[in-house]
């Protein structure tokens, strides 16, 4: 559903005497994602995982330079189309929860986002309650302003509203921030089954162990590069399906593997 080829990002910086400098700080990487599949990223910190994610929607900031091909099912996706799309046939659940709007209630965004998909006026209050309730968030939540929301209700917020209309593409960053165990895996269940009814999922995390339950595959990110995508079967015993040093090391690194201090990266 999802072809990315040749991306890479790099940011414009200015130097002294206006000398202007391009940092890369993502790519060149190829990716793609299909129907009924959750794929996770995953990756340290400042890895370029909300860089990726950003660039799939269309809301890098104004001094990034992006080249590479987007397309999805098999149609370019360029600026205008990720604006249509945006809200209708992709969604984005965003890794900061200021995307919420201060002004306005939890469950009245999360109707907005329903009207953006294009269910009916007189659905819309239904839905964001249901959409709420998937995710342990009951009315009281829905009546609350943003700032009366903890962190892991806000994202939970965002969450109902990436997922009450039919978007075809979900693209999670960070979903299980903030989250206790229990709403965490209500999180990755929903969306494990959305890729189950057809969509396709881009989960992106820090946790490789919660990821490995959920998804099919699994795109290791390092300092900007596609270090290997490997099915999540093959983080298992000591890591001899996986290809690159360095996924063997983050597999091995695990508390249940023992922490095995990653020497052998490179
Ligand atoms: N607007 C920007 N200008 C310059 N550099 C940026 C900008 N936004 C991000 N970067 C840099 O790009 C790199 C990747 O950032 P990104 O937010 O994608 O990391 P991440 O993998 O999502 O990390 P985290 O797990 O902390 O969210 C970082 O080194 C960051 O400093
Ligand atoms: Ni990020």
């Amino acid at each position: 559903m999802l072809e990315i080829t040749d991306l890479s990002i790099a940011f414009r910086r200015y130097g002294p005497l206006l000398t202007r400098r391009e940092t890369r700080m993502l790519g060149p990487l190829e990716l793609t994602l299909s129907r009924g599949e959750v794929l996770a990223v995953v990756g340290a910190s400042g890895a370029g995982k909300s860089l990726l994610a950003h660039a799939i929607f269309g809301v890098l900031p104004g001094n990034a330079v992006v080249s590479g091909a987007l397309r999805l099912d098999g149609t370019p996706l360029d600026a205008a189309r990720q604006a249509a799309l945006c809200g209708r046939l992709m969604a984005l659940v965003p890794q900061s929860i200021t995307h919420l709007d201060p002004l306005v209630r939890a469950g009245r965004q999360v109707g907005w986002a329903a009207g953006r998909s294009g269910h009916a006026r007189r659905a819309r209050h239904g839905l964001a309650r249901d959409a709420l309730a998937r995710f342990g968030l009951g009315p009281d939540a829905a009546r609350a302003y943003p700032h009366a929301l903890s962190g892991g209700m806000a994202r939970r917020v965002m969450l109902a509203m990436a997922s009450v209309g039919s978007a075809d593409l979900i693209v999670a960053d960070e979903p299980t921030n903030g989250l206790d165990p229990e709403n965490a895996g209500r999180v990755l269940d929903h969306l494990r089954s959305l890729a189950d009814r057809g969509r396709a999922v881009m989960m992106i995390t820090h946790d490789l162990t919660g990821a490995l339950g959920h998804a099919d595959r699994v795109a290791i990110l390092r300092e900007g590069q596609l270090v290997e995508i490997a099915p999540a079967t093959a983080f298992r015993g000591a890591g001899e399906g996986l290809a690159s040093p360095y996924a063997r090391a983050l597999w091995q690194a695990l508390p249940a593997n023992g922490f095995l201090v990653p020497v052998a990266a490179s």
